[in-house]
């Protein structure tokens, strides 16, 4: 579970401030997964980073009490001069797992081949987006973090296999993840929010979530 509570969060911009939440309080609980709709720059990367804890509130207190990832993509932690098998095996022991397992896991996940022995750093963006994302399905979470603007690989078998953990995971793990459109959410998620005057406003189905999202869209 992920709760908000009364929590604030605006940025400066150096003209005006920036209000991402405004006292907003909700919950994301375990077995339901939940799609949040908002339009470009209105702060969906800051709320899934505070959710992972990577941001902190202005003001409010944000409780989780699961195993939540930090949100795909996210590469803080890699070390750019290790190796990628370095960086699992790492990894592996700061979350307490087999480092084997894991270094065998994330190498037959994101196939890089013979570039899994060479330092991430001289990785291109899609590389990286394929370790990075190994590494979140090596690890067992209650819920997975998920951003659109993550970095995207083009890799269609990469993505195949990716995405098929990915749903067998979500079978008994929880997803919440951030989007502009509607249609990245259908896949996973039957609940959905809409971000909205500092608000995250909650609605049963996705469906819902579309009106209020598509109404706004056309009265602005
Ligand atoms: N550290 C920061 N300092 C100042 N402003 C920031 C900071 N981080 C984000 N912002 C501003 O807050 C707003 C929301 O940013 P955020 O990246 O969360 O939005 P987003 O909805 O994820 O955007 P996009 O869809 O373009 O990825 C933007 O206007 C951004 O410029």
């Amino acid at each position: 579970m992920i709760e908000f509570r009364n929590v604030s969060k605006s940025y400066w911009t150096g003209e005006r401030r920036k209000v991402i939440l405004d006292r907003a309080s909700f919950r994301v609980e375990l077995g339901n997964s939940l799609g949040i709709l908002a339009p470009n720059g209105t702060g969906k990367t800051t709320l899934i980073n505070m959710m992972a804890g990577l941001e902190k509130p202005d003001e409010g207190d944000i409780l989780r009490r699961s195993r939540i990832s930090f949100p795909l993509g996210f590469m803080g932690g890699i070390v750019g001069r290790l190796t990628a098998m370095e960086n699992a095996r790492y990894i592996a022991r700061l979350y307490g797992k087999d480092p084997d397992y894991l270094e065998a896991f994330c190498r037959w996940v994101c196939g890089l081949e013979e570039y899994f022995d060479m330092p991430v750093g001289t990785y291109s963006a899609g590389m990286r987006a394929r370790f990075s994302f190994s590494l979140l399905l090596a690890l067992d979470f209650d819920i997975y973090l998920i951003d659109e603007g993550m970095p995207a690989t083009t890799d269609a078998a990469f993505n195949k296999k990716a995405g098929h953990i990915l749903r067998e995971r979500l079978k008994t793990a929880t997803v919440v993840i951030v989007s502009h459109q509607a249609s990245t959410l259908e896949k996973f998620c039957r609940s959905a929010a809409v971000l909205k005057d500092g608000q995250l406003i909650m609605f049963d189905t996705l469906e819902e979530a579309k009106e209020l999202y598509d109404y706004e869209a056309q009265s602005a």
